[in-house]
């Protein structure tokens, strides 16, 4: 895996190559939310590992949601600033991470600046990416009491989505499938999340809700991504479409990399929200 080092590379990182062969670099700076999307085995998770290792050696907080009990980001634990991993943590955790994002808003105000990059670097708070691995088990409801957590967290997500890049807040939403029946926040966090990144999905639904609204090529393309092709992913933003495959990071590799950079995970004790 390429070193990503050095202050011109912060929140970039390297994830796999573009069907030119170029290097696929996901910009945080350029492009500050993104939509993962891809059925089981299709590589989602092998992207989320590539970006956490990319990630993980640069001075940033990593942040997790994983409402299916962190199967998956717990493997990172000791490089995440935060971790939920049930709705109601996530709930509350969101909620903080807002109060988090309006508070840097008051420092911008104060100092008279548009965005974090604006404060002197000895101020500057440190860029947080939020990585929500399974947007469903945040949105699907099955009590009104669920109902009331799904619309809170849909809320904050919108929120920190809304305000995040300018206050160094990124969110990076992963779902297998993420449809209308999730509900109108998801279209509405949809619109918010300008990166997309569609692997084979199993319904045209996902595919519709991450690529539909930006090109019908890319969602064509998309939809014949094959189960042989793991890895592969058209990936969309305001500027275009490509092809693109990631690096075979594996759960084993990005978990050694938390782990060697765990010393450097900043401590966000407004974070720390109770466990319940
Ligand atoms: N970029 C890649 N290059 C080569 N093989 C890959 C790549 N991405 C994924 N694979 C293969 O596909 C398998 C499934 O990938 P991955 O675990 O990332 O899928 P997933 O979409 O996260 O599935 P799940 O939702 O079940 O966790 C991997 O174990 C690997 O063998």
């Amino acid at each position: 895996m390429p070193k990503q080092r050095g202050p011109g590379h912060l929140l970039r990182v390297t994830v796999g190559a573009l069907e030119t062969g170029a290097a696929w670099v996901l910009d945080l700076r350029r492009v500050p939310h993104w939509l993962i999307v891809g059925a089981t085995r299709s590589g989602k998770s092998t992207l989320i590992n590539a970006l956490v290792a990319g990630l993980a050696p640069q001075p940033v907080a990593l942040v997790g949601i994983d409402c299916k009990g962190g199967m998956e980001l717990s493997l990172y634990e000791p490089r995440l600033s935060a971790l939920a991993t049930n709705r109601e943590q996530a709930v509350r955790l969101l909620a903080a991470l807002v109060d988090l994002t309006l508070d840097r808003m008051s420092v911008c105000r104060a100092a008279r600046v548009r965005n974090i990059w604006g404060l002197p670097d000895k101020e500057r708070p440190v860029p947080v990416v939020v990585i929500v691995d399974e947007l469903a088990e945040l949105f699907l409801v099955a009590s009104r009491n669920e109902k009331d957590e799904a619309q809170a967290a849909g809320t904050a997500l919108i929120r920190l989505a809304q305000l995040g890049a300018a206050l160094g807040v990124f969110l990076v939403v992963a779902g297998q499938r993420v449809g209308s029946d999730l509900g109108p926040g998801v279209t509405a966090l949809r619109a918010q999340l300008g990166g997309r990144v569609c692997h084979r999905v199993a319904d045209p639904g996902t595919a519709e809700m991450a690529l539909g609204d930006l090109n019908p090529d890319a969602l064509k393309a998309a939809q014949a991504i094959t189960p042989e092709q793991a890895g592969t992913a058209v990936l969309a933003s305001g500027d275009g479409w490509e092809r693109a495959r990631s690096h075979l990071i594996t759960e084993a590799e990005a978990e050694a990399v938390a782990a060697e950079y765990a010393h450097l995970t900043p401590v966000l004790s407004e974070l720390h929200v109770e466990a319940p």
